[in-house]
């Protein structure tokens, strides 16, 4: 139903006609393509090589929606994408750029800064290996965030080894700076754990829907039961402000490298196979014949926790308190090395009337009054050379300038 709704806004029906000649012939992907202000629909069209992205929103009665669809501008037929990532939630209007990275930049209209800047990813790595998987025409959403955020840190190694002891103890004595991502697990919880907190305890199919409609950055099966990180559990922490650790085992962290989460890798190791198999057993939450299979696994994992490329950092947990203050002061030397350039509250509401892209990426965001009454710049900066991230997770290293026309041609350039 949806998709026939679509389908109408343009003039069309549902059975594969060509697009209008009114659209055809305003589709120029290398210019800025400005919204229609007086229209309560919302449509932009990018040309990417042989294919037409098309990105309409509408409000009615107070329900908006967002949809993306492709014209093939070789068969000339339309194409229903697969759509993967976190879309905005409303748009009020938009303008669209198309990047030279398989990218497009998409600003929502009277929108403050912080939530305006959204990429829509058409062919990134990302997307190609998506397309390979599904089969079909992939699409993602990507939120541009302003700033930098702190690299998030994967801890993995067998079971058994302490990293949950590790990381409590980080959490506990730094609860402001360390975020926990809260894992889905089909496996039944403990005594004393916590739904939503130590993990979200899901059923295997629901969790499979998730999986399948994007909504993870990487899953295992891990002893029996699936495990998973959401991409929503990072970008929880990450928009605290937080630094966000992940406990996951050697598959996953497999994943999340391969991934566009820039995190750092650290292996935990246990001082020999044996102390393992004390610790798995005094533990006690496990029964003998999970405790045999976790021990077969943790012989496999010991081996690839090894391989080349793959961890960025081992520690053997051996002492905890030697381990513990091991892992501070590489956290510590990793952070000095990425200084923090945490966002301030950009909550200026921005109406953007056209975008211009300059050679440097440099992206001139020009601004209409936005209505509210509140004075605001009508030049914006934005500058994409050092972003970090994408799809399906948030694109970050965005940086915004205010730009002020003084005298004779000169202007003063600020950063937000
Ligand atoms: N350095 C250490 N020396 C002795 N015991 C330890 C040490 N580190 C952790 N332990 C103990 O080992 C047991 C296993 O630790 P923990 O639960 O943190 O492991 P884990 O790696 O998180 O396991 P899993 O992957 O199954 O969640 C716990 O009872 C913990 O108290
Ligand atoms: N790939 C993932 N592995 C995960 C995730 N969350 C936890 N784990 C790993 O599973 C095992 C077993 O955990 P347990 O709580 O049942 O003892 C352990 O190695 C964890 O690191 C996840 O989201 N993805």
């Amino acid at each position: 139903m949806k998709c026939l709704l679509m389908l109408d806004l343009l003039g069309i029906d549902d059975q594969g006609e060509e697009a209008p000649e009114h659209l055809l012939n305003s589709l120029d992907g290398q210019l800025p393509v400005a919204c229609d202000s007086e229209s309560k629909d919302y449509q932009t069209s990018t040309i990417v090589d042989d294919k037409t992205y098309v990105v309409e929103g509408s409000e009615d009665g107070g329900k908006s929606w967002i949809n993306v669809k492709i014209f093939d501008n070789l068969t000339r037929s339309w194409l229903i994408p697969t759509v993967l990532g976190m879309k905005p939630v409303q748009l009020q209007g938009h303008s669209t750029l198309l990047l030279n990275n398989g990218r497009i930049l998409i600003v929502k209209k009277d929108y403050p800064l912080d939530d305006c800047i959204w990429f829509l990813e058409v062919d990134t790595p990302f997307v190609k290996e998506q397309k390979k998987l599904l089969g079909t025409e992939v699409v993602a959403w990507s939120k541009g965030v302003i700033g930098s955020a702190p690299k998030p840190i994967v801890i993995s190694g067998p079971s058994g080894v302490g990293k949950g002891t590790l990381i409590n103890k980080l959490m506990k004595e730094f609860p402001s700076k360390y975020g926990f991502s809260v894992s889905h697990t089909t496996r039944a919880p403990r005594e004393k754990e916590l739904d939503g907190v130590h993990y979200h305890f899901t059923e295997r199919s629901l969790m499979e829907k998730d999986i399948r409609d994007g909504k993870f950055l990487e899953f295992a099966s891990v002893h029996g039961n699936l495990y998973g990180t959401s991409i929503e559990a990072v970008e929880a922490v990450t928009d605290s402000g937080k630094r966000c650790i992940l406990d996951i085992d050697v598959q996953g962290a497999r994943s999340v490298r391969a991934s566009s989460l820039d995190a750092i890798f650290i292996f935990i190791c246990p001082p020999s196979f044996e102390e393992l198999e004390e610790r798995l057993r005094a533990r006690a939450t496990e029964t003998e014949e999970q405790v045999q299979k976790r021990l077969r696994n943790a012989r496999a994992e010991l081996d690839e926790g090894r391989s080349p490329g793959l961890f960025d950092h081992i520690l053997v947990n051996d002492d905890l308190e030697t381990c513990y203050e091991t892992l501070k002061k590489l956290l510590a030397s990793d952070e000095n090395a990425n200084t923090l350039n945490q966002p301030t509250t950009k909550n200026l509401k921005v109406h953007v009337s056209h975008m211009e892209s300059r050679a440097d990426q440099k992206i001139l965001l020009h601004c209409g009054t936005n209505g509210t009454g509140v004075k605001v710049p009508s030049l914006f900066m934005l500058d994409i050379s050092s972003l970090k991230g994408g799809a399906p997770g948030r694109t970050r290293g965005l940086n915004v300038y205010t730009v002020e026309s003084l005298r004779d041609g000169v202007n003063r350039i600020k950063q937000l």
